[in-house]
């Protein structure tokens, strides 16, 4: 169900500007995906260029990622129980961001990613506060949701194509496998048309890192996020879902030739 459309060197851009706000001695949330990957590989050069970083990672494959390319990688209770230090940031990609229009955005060139340019936040008219995000098209969403609001900070890197005025994508839900039929019939009541997600080099379902399964909800235009997020949360059997709202500060969109950085 990925709705990706943006080209490798977009995602680069945003994944790299995102990287250049981690300082020394920071605990990052590493995200999952193809454009949060290009963050974990800056950091990885980063730590060899002498950076002190910790990283959290939010699935098995940005746990991998982060191991091949350096990243000393740290569990999330080490960090966040009490008198730990936290996690000063996450970077983590999305498959829609509602951003309205590109007025207010700040502009960085794509050779000085300082992540300094920031635009003002925005709603638009339907009542679409600028930053919701459905996110879960790597089937990690429920790990990302700990990690990201967990953290101080919650920059979002994506390309151009993730841009919205109105979160209309599938919104994926993490499922018990019990609760897979009845799961749906209740997001059915709520509106939705719920698909069971299938894998592609397998038979049968996707199964998460957590060992539970996906239904992918059609719900067309979302109106009111914030309400279909509580509706969600509120169906037995369901672990997590992929809307996220109040959660993200900065979206860092790559471009053709550059970034651009709207603080939400
Ligand atoms: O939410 C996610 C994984 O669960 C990803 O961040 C999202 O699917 C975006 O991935 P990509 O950067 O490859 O388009």
């Amino acid at each position: 169900m990925k709705t990706t459309g943006g080209t490798d060197a977009q995602k680069r851009r945003a994944g790299e500007s995102a990287a250049a706000a981690v300082e020394d001695g920071d605990v990052v949330g590493l995200g999952t995906g193809s454009t949060a990957a290009y963050a974990i590989r800056a950091i990885g050069r980063a730590v060899d260029s002498g950076l002190d970083v910790r990283g959290v990672p939010t699935s098995f494959g940005a746990r991998a990622l982060a191991r091949d390319h350096g990243v000393p990688i740290v569990e999330l209770d080490a960090v966040c129980g009490p008198d730990s230090p936290g996690i000063d940031l996450a970077i983590d990609g999305a498959d829609q961001v509602v951003l309205g229009d590109d007025s207010n955005d700040g502009t960085i060139d794509g050779s000085a990613t300082d992540g300094s340019a920031t635009g003002e936040a925005e709603t638009d008219g339907a009542g679409n506060a600028s930053g919701a995000l459905i996110k879960g098209g790597g089937a990690a969403h429920a790990r990302e949701k700990v990690v990201d609001a967990a953290a101080d900070r919650f920059l979002v890197v994506v390309d151009p194509s993730k841009r919205t005025d109105a979160l209309d994508a599938d919104v994926p839900v993490e499922v018990l496998p019990e609760a897979r039929t009845t799961a749906a019939a209740a997001i059915r009541d709520a509106g939705g048309e719920p698909a069971l997600r299938r894998a592609e080099r397998k038979d049968g379902p996707v199964v998460t890192d957590n060992g539970n399964l996906v239904l992918d909800c059609s719900f067309g235009r979302i109106a009111d996020p914030d309400q279909l997020a509580e509706t969600l949360a509120t169906v037995p059997g369901v672990l997590e879902h992929g809307i996220f709202v109040d959660l993200a500060d900065e979206i860092h969109v790559g471009t053709a030739d550059g970034v651009t950085v709207r603080s939400v």
